[in-house]
C-alpha cells in the first residue's frame, strides 16, 4: 500500500499556557514519532535559548527577505516580532512520512487551516485565566509590559478555540500530553481506515 504522508499537526494556545512544557515533554518521551518545526523569529533569544534548537533567531530584514521568498508555510507578527514555520522542513518531513509538530499562535494556524486544511489542530486551553496569568508572572521571562501585552492577546487567542478540531486542557503536563498522543493516534487510524476503505472501492470490494 502507498506510503501516508505524515500528519501535520498544530498545537496553539495563549502564552504562558503551557505549550513549550507540553511540547518539551512530549519530545522527550522514547518513541515519539514526531518532528518538531523550529520557528524563526525575529524575538531575541531568551536566556538559556539556543540558535537552530529553540529557534532559528533572525534579523528583521533577513525575516522579510524569507517572506518575499515564499519560504514560509505560514507567518505572524505577534507582541512586536515576527514568528514564521520555514516551509522546505515541513514539507520534506512529511513527505518522507513522518508527523510534524508546529507549535504555533492563533493567527498562524488559522493561514495554515488554508493552505493545509488536511492539517491537524489542538488548542491547549488554561484552566482559567488567572492562571494563565500566573504562569506567565512565575515564567519571569517577560518585563511586566509585555506580559500584559500577553494577556490582552490571550484572550483574543481563546476566541479562536472554537476553530481547532480539539481543545486540550492543561492543568497537568502529563495529562496534557496522554490526550495529544492519544488524538494523533486516533486521527492516524482514521486516514487508514479512509484510505483502505478507498483502495478497497477502487478494486471493487465495497
Ligand atoms: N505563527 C507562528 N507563531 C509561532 C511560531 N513559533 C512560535 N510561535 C508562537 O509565537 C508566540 C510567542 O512565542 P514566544 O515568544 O516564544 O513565547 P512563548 O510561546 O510564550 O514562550 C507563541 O504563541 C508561539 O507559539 C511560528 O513559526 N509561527
Ligand atoms: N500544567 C501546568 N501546571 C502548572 N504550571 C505549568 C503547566 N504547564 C506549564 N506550566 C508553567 O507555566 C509557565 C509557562 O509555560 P510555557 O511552556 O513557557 O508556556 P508557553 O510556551 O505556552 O508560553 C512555565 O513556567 C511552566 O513551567
Amino acid at each position: 500500500m502507498r506510503r501516508e504522508k505524515g500528519i501535520l499537526i498544530v498545537l496553539s494556545g495563549p502564552s504562558g499556557v503551557g505549550k513549550g512544557t507540553v511540547r518539551k515533554e512530549l519530545f522527550s518521551e522514547p518513541g515519539t514519532n514526531y518532528e518538531y518545526s523550529i520557528s524563526m523569529t525575529t524575538r531575541l533569544p531568551r536566556e538559556g535559548e539556543v540558535d537552530g534548537i529553540d529557534y532559528f533567531f533572525k534579523k528583521k530584514e533577513d525575516f522579510e527577505e524569507l517572506i518575499e521568498q515564499g519560504r514560509l508555510l505560514e507567518y505572524a507578527a505577534y507582541v512586536g516580532n515576527y514568528y514564521g514555520t520555514p516551509i522546505d522542513y515541513v514539507n520534506e518531513t512529511l513527505n518522507s512520512g513522518r508527523d510534524v509538530f508546529l507549535e504555533i499562535e492563533v493567527q498562524g494556524a488559522a493561514l495554515v487551516r488554508e493552505k493545509a486544511p488536511n492539517a491537524l489542530f489542538i488548542f491547549l486551553a488554561p484552566p482559567s485565566l488567572s492562571e494563565l496569568e500566573q504562569r506567565l508572572i512565575g515564567r519571569g521571562t517577560e518585563t511586566e509590559d509585555v506580559i500584559n501585552s500577553r494577556i490582552q492577546a490571550a484572550r483574543q487567542e481563546l476566541e479562536m478555540m472554537h476553530l481547532y478540531d480539539y481543545v486540550v486542557e492543561n492543568d497537568e503536563v502529563a495529562k496534557a500530553c496522554g490526550k495529544i498522543n492519544a488524538i494523533v493516534a486516533a486521527e492516524h487510524c482514521r486516514r487508514e481506515r479512509v484510505e483502505k476503505r478507498y483502495l478497497a472501492m477502487l478494486e471493487g470490494e465495497v
